[in-house]
């Protein structure tokens, strides 16, 4: 956690100043019991109704200068925590942007989301906690037994006894309640994944009656939260009548023995009274102690939990020298390109090579499951290559940056993805500077422009949150159209076309033709008639290339490619 501290760096005169005013407050605590003392000694005792009110009027002052002082570290604590979550907040969130698919991979969306919001959370609420209790605790504690001491020792050895019991109980209480809290974390992550998963896939839930179903499951991750909760609590209910017990003991045995002191003439009743509370308050102390001790350990594991995202450095990363100058516009190689996915048996590609050139379209084509859409992953390095290289304009794509790189690819996802926002925006999207009459043409060549005008508003049509207020299709042509404005080097559909019917699929095709003509275009299909016609068909099958060629050719010398084509195409269509 203190790593986490080192952030605090810039707000370190507000942490000076809430030291400083619980300073100032935990003094003026300590100061009340003596000034009631003398109340009773010097007032009470005296019948003295002046001195009573001269001391009265002290203990005002004292007490309202605490409540100011607690007021204002108040404030600047939560000041800082708030800050401090605000700079966890971004930290993590850029880390989390700078991941390659590897690493959202391996952590999954829920976690990420429970540990920028919960875990930080809990380090924001410990940390104002442990800025006032950090200062306040040991000097109540020390200064009260000071005072305590003065006002009688013999006393003291009540507190003697009294103190370990509490730190006994506090710590069987503490060694139980930990692990819990620990457990809590986890199982919080584990209701946000049920959640998620069920939200996002509400549709299919609905289609196929497994509401119930999915209710128990959500229900069961519930209630093992709220057990373990419950648990934590159960034990914590024992804490504060335990700890109260304590107190009251001490309290009877303070009195009680004050009361024989001052029996025997060797206390006053007012010595008695301050060290009653001395004694409150030096135990009050051990309980905010022991309440930090509590807390810290589960902020600790947040912290260890954010501290996963901060090290977690993503696997791609920019060359220390970057080449920015090339000879070519999107001259496209695989050269034995060979990768697996993490923890996978099986390479997903194996010993791909294969050259697509500017003007050409380069289709894809294979079973569900041989590759494609790996590889044209890997065309923006969202993952890379195990062995092998991919080379555009004949530099590896290791050796530029990834912004070079990705600035030159249009790609479109095979599950089209549109962002919250206008139709306009989403297309802009792909260029940040895009005329509105680059993003008209767009949408025109994407076959998309019919359906925008006849929406309300148009281009300004709001697109809600996940684009659910489109169909399918109308959301594939919009990604289509937003990597249509970029006019970029690379075209990368990756399935794209699957949601249009066959006359929009012609037509969009036909157009695509003029507009990409100086590019070079990868399309992966499902579709022999969507790729009948490209300059080049590689045939997947399971991660390996098993035929490259036209639609001709491959006819001739790929078994694959024939299945693949009889299984979908009339024996006129093939001829
Ligand atoms: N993120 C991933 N982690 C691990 N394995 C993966 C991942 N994505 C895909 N795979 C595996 O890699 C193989 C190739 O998957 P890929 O998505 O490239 O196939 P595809 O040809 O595009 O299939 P489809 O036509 O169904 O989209 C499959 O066996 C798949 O299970």
């Amino acid at each position: 956690m203190l790593r986490l501290y080192k952030f605090l760096k810039p707000y370190a005169l507000m942490i000076v100043g809430v030291f400083f005013f619980v300073t100032l407050q935990s003094l003026g605590d300590l100061y009340l019991p003596t000034l009631m003392s003398n109340i009773i000694n010097e007032g009470v005792m005296q019948g003295d109704t002046k001195r009573i009110l001269q001391i009265g009027g002290v203990m005002l002052l004292v007490a309202g200068v605490g409540v100011i002082c607690s007021v204002i570290a108040s404030f600047l604590s939560a000041k800082v925590a708030a800050n401090l979550g605000t700079i966890l907040r971004s930290k993590v969130f850029k880390r989390v942007e700078s991941y390659s698919l590897n690493e959202f991979d391996k952590f999954g969306t829920a976690t990420l989301i429970t540990r920028t919001t919960n875990d930080i959370t809990q380090i924001q609420t410990v940390t104002i906690m442990i800025m006032r209790m950090m200062i306040s605790a040991p000097i109540m504690a020390i200064g009260g037994l000071i005072l305590a001491l003065r006002k009688d020792r013999p006393l003291t050895l009540v507190l003697a006894v009294a103190i370990p019991v509490l730190a006994i109980v506090v710590a069987t209480i503490a060694s139980k309640v930990i692990p819990l809290f620990k457990l809590v974390q986890v199982k919080i992550d584990k209701i946000n994944l049920v959640l998620r998963e069920k939200l996002t896939g509400i549709r299919v839930i609905r289609a196929f009656n497994t509401v119930e179903l999915e209710r128990r499951r959500f229900d069961e991750a519930n209630v093992d939260l709220t057990e373990t909760y419950i648990k934590v609590n159960r034990i914590m209910a024992f804490m504060m009548p335990s700890i109260m017990l304590v107190m009251n003991f001490t309290s009877l045995a303070i009195l009680w023995f004050g009361g024989i002191r001052i029996s025997k003439g060797s206390m006053d009743l007012g010595a008695l009274a301050a060290f009653t509370q001395y004694a409150m308050q030096i135990m009050f102390s051990m309980l905010m102690l022991a309440m930090m001790f509590i807390m810290v350990p589960r902020a600790q594991a947040a912290a260890t939990r954010i501290n996963e995202v901060l090290d977690t450095m993503p696997e791609i990363k920019d060359a220390e020298k970057t080449v920015d100058t090339f000879t070519g516009r999107g001259y496209l190689e695989f050269r034995n390109v060979t990768f697996s996915y993490e923890g996978a048996e099986e390479p997903a590609l194996k010993n791909i090579s294969f050259k697509a050139n500017p003007g050409e379209v380069t289709a894809i084509i294979g079973s569900t499951g041989s590759g494609k859409s790996t590889l044209v992953n890997l065309i923006p390095r969202f993952y890379d290559v195990d062995s092998g290289s991919i080379l555009i304009d004949g530099v590896d794509i290791r050796e530029m940056s990834q912004e070079t790189l990705r600035n030159k690819i249009g790609f479109v996802p095979q599950k089209a993805i549109l962002f919250s926002g206008t139709i306009a925006d989403n297309i802009r999207f792909g260029k940040e500077d895009a005329t509105d009459e680059e993003i008209r043409h767009a949408a025109e060549v994407a076959q998309a422009l019919e359906f925008i005008e006849n929406m309300d508003g148009g281009f300004n049509h709001e697109i809600s949150q996940g684009g659910t207020n489109v169909s399918g299709g109308q959301k594939q042509r919009l990604s289509i159209a937003r990597a249509l404005v970029r006019k970029p080097e690379i075209y990368i559909f990756d399935d794209s076309f699957s949601a249009l019917d066959f006359k929009t699929d012609a037509k969009l095709r036909a157009a695509l033709k003029k507009e990409t003509k100086d590019s070079t275009v990868i399309i992966v299909a499902q579709r022999v008639a969507t790729i009948m016609d490209a300059d080049r068909i590689i045939v997947l099958d399971e991660g390996r290339i098993v035929g490259i060629g036209t639609h001709r050719e491959l006819l001739e010398k790929c078994d694959v490619y024939r299945e693949i084509v009889s299984s979908q195409l009339s024996e006129e269509e093939i001829a």
